[in-house]
């Protein structure tokens, strides 16, 4: 395993008590025990509800904030022990962007991206051929001397994603970067983020409270609840399995396939009758989602499966599927022993009849 971009090694954040709440009985903890490898080169997102921990966990990365106990190391640096002049060096490996833009209203998109070039010494001849390089990279070719003001939402983000790139950083934060954006931008917005963690192998740790988001373009994910990581991994295991009914709630809606309305209305815990059929889901991921083993297991099993809604997806590069199938009741055990012994996963929602 290659060394991971960022790594939170047993992180807790302390802040004085506010307003009663408190989640030890003293201090208030944004932030415990918090451990989790951020890879290098890939997308991972951090979910999580308003208030769970996600800005303070971000703002350790470049040293906004610093952990009261444990460590978090950024490409082999100990960022909370940095001096001001270390710390000064991270952040310019470490870009980061946000929701809101933080834009100058006072500069031209050119002068916006340029500012952080400046701040760094750069000598200005090396300046606007850098700049001219970003443009091109976000699609803001016609809009370089236009003010914010003239923007659109979709277009500030891409002048916040060039800012964030213009000092070669190799990590990429996102604070929330598409929660003010429409669909379709926030769709084309993820797209710039995926092309560039590919053209140029830059490790992007986002938060989000939005699931859609670490579907699109997270290969990794950590689900963030009350100051703790309650759930990590890959981001189409944790799909496929998730843990945490934290993760569950989130991902309703999200992925796959609801219970038609008609079925819902009539499910039952125990099968009733021996014409009684169990709703299953079944869930495959990676290569076994072409595999057609629903059909095999009519061919092979004689067992018939009646398809009740289903969708196919594509989960951090990989294909994820999702089937609500009718199982006749008295095959289930041994339908359900098929599907997983050839990789499948089934979660029995209830019977009819
Ligand atoms: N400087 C501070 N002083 C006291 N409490 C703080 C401070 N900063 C954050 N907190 C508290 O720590 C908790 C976590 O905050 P944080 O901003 O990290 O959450 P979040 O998951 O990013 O939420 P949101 O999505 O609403 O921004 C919150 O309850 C917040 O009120």
């Amino acid at each position: 395993m290659a060394e991971p971009a960022i790594s939170f090694q047993g992180v807790t954040r302390r802040y004085p008590q506010k307003d009663g709440a408190t989640r030890d009985g003293g201090d208030f903890l944004a932030l415990q025990d918090v451990w989790l490898d951020v890879p290098q080169g890939a997308v991972t997102g951090v979910i999580g509800r308003s208030g769970a921990g996600k800005s303070t966990l971000l703002r350790m990365v470049n040293g906004l904030e610093r952990p009261s106990a444990g460590k978090v190391i950024v490409n082999d640096r100990d960022v909370g022990a940095a001096s001001d002049a270390q710390l000064r060096a991270i952040r310019r490996e470490v870009g980061m962007i946000f929701q809101h833009f933080n834009l100058l209203a006072s500069r031209t998109v050119a002068e916006n991206i340029a500012l952080p070039l400046e701040i760094a010494g750069e000598a200005p001849a090396r300046i606007a051929p850098r700049v001219a390089e970003l443009i091109e990279r976000v699609g803001l070719g016609a809009q370089a001397n236009r003010y914010p003001a003239e923007l659109s939402g979709g277009q500030k983000q891409r002048v916040g994603i060039a800012r964030a790139l213009a000092t070669g950083p190799r990590v990429l934060l996102s604070d929330e970067a598409t929660s003010a954006l429409d669909p379709d931008t926030t769709r084309q917005v993820l797209a710039l983020l995926q092309d560039i963690n590919r053209d140029l192998g830059l490790t992007i740790l986002l938060i989000t409270h939005e699931m859609g988001v670490v579907r699109d373009i997270c290969s990794h994910v950590a689900v963030i609840e009350a100051g703790r990581i309650v759930e990590a991994g890959e981001t189409y295991t944790v799909f496929s399995r998730p843990a945490h009914a934290t993760t569950r709630s989130f991902l309703q809606g999200v992925t796959g396939v609801a219970v038609p309305h008609f079925i819902a209305g009539q499910l039952g815990d125990t099968p009733q009758g021996i014409k009684a059929e169990a709703v299953v889901q079944v869930t495959f991921t990676g290569r076994h989602a072409t595999d057609p083993m629903l059909a095999r297991l009519t061919a092979e099993r004689g067992v018939s499966v009646n398809i009740l809604a289903g969708a196919i997806e594509e989960i951090g590069d990989q294909p994820f599927g999702s089937l609500i199938v009718g199982l006749p009741a008295g095959r289930l055990d041994e339908s359900r022993r098929f599907l997983e012994y050839h990789g499948l996963m089934t979660e029995v929602l209830g019977y009819v009849g």
